[in-house]
């Protein structure tokens, strides 16, 4: 029988993706969401247990239904306009939801932990390309709630021997080529899918966020990532600790991002390309929390886990996120 893999988040969007390379690499991902943002739909690759990060009962009874080798969280809230407005929110639903699964893995025995942290935890650092030993400053309180958690976990290695495999994602984007599962957000914030729902009239237009940063073209840089790419480097580090690369108690970081830097416009130019229509636009004010420019300058990843982000071009980003949301993603 296969080893199973708890997986937080499994009904979202990048998680939902993560259960397919894990069924894939021979594993049985346990998907447990409470659907707060996800969609049971999403659910396809492994058994479904709905509930709560909170719900400490509701965890330690799925920990000793399933006895998984490890747990991948993806469970999180993660919208930065929502985080400004709503700290608190992320307080609880990242900070306190995470140490109360982290206690109920210790509790059912577990050590292995592969946690989805994320770039925004660098603030800015005036176009500095970022790697793992970048101080980390969040501008937001979402970012604030993933860097008290990597130091959860750190402190949770030195007390019980959790060792962990922490990830800084930079931004991602794209779909299952297959198309099982995509990206599916309501409300949808994310640049990508908002242009798509401006090319195809699901909305007016988009909004660009400050036309006035100090960049080429006066919009945010960022940093994208193929969601597929990004999960097959979450299977390698699940291997990575698995086979005793990092020491009872140790935490090891990577960043996950190409080393390649789109403004907005250049992402919305791609997307006219890919799709071969126009996209209406407007020009908006700065968002709260965004930073300049999120780049990625690390090649750790790489180097120790083997990993290959070879589907990351913007090209093939766009094509496979366009081909999934003319499929409707999973609105009924
Ligand atoms: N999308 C990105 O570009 C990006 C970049 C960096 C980091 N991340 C991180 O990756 C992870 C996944 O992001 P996503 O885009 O797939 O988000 P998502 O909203 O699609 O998925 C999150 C999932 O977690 C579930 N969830 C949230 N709170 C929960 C709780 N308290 N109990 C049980 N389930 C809960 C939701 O229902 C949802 O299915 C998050 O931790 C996010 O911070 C995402
Ligand atoms: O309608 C829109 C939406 C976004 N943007 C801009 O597009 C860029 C990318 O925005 P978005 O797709 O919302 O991603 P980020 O705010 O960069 O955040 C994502 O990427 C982070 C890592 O960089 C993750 O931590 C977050 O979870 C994830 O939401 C930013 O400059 C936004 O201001 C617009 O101009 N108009």
């Amino acid at each position: 029988m296969s080893q199973k893999v708890l997986v937080t988040g499994g009904a979202g969007y990048i998680g939902s993706h993560a259960c397919k390379a894990l069924r894939d690499a021979g594993f049985t991902p346990v998907t447990y969401d409470n659907l707060c943002t996800g969609w049971q739909d999403a659910v396809k690759f492994g058994p479904f247990e709905q509930g709560d990060l909170m719900d400490r009962a509701r965890l330690d009874e799925v920990f000793a239904t399933h006895k998984p080798i490890a747990v991948m969280h993806f469970a999180a809230l993660s919208q930065v306009g929502e985080a400004m407005r709503e700290p608190g929110k992320y307080w609880r639903g990242n900070v306190s939801a995470s140490l109360s699964l982290i206690e109920a893995t210790l509790a059912a025995g577990v050590r292995s932990f592969v946690f989805s942290s994320t770039c925004a935890t660098y603030g800015d650092h005036d176009g500095v390309v970022l790697d793992e030993n970048t101080a980390q400053l969040p501008l937001n309180a979402y970012g604030a709630s993933k860097r008290a958690i990597e130091d959860m976990l750190k402190d949770f290695g030195a007390s019980d021997g959790l060792k962990s495999v922490i990830f800084r994602y930079f931004n991602v984007a794209g779909a299952d080529p297959d198309g099982e599962v995509g990206e599916f957000h309501q409300p949808e914030t994310h640049l990508i899918p908002l242009i798509l729902d401006a090319i195809d009239g699901k909305r007016d237009a988009l909004t660009i966020h400050g036309t006035d940063y100090p960049t080429q073209d006066g919009t945010c840089i960022r940093d994208y990532v193929h969601v597929m790419d990004l999960v097959d480097a979450h299977v390698l580090g699940l291997k990575h600790l698995l086979d005793g690369k990092v020491a009872a108690g140790a935490h090891d970081v990577f960043c996950l991002g190409t080393g390649n830097g789109f403004s907005v416009r250049e992402v919305i130019d791609h997307s006219r390309h890919v799709t071969n229509r126009p996209v209406p636009l407007n020009e908006g004010p700065r968002r709260g929390g965004d930073a300049v420019k999120l780049v990625s300058g690390s090649e750790k990843a790489v180097a120790v886990l083997g990993w290959n982000p070879e589907r990351s071009t913007l090209p093939q980003m766009i094509s496979d996120a366009w081909r999934w949301h003319q499929n409707g993603g999973y609105e009924r």
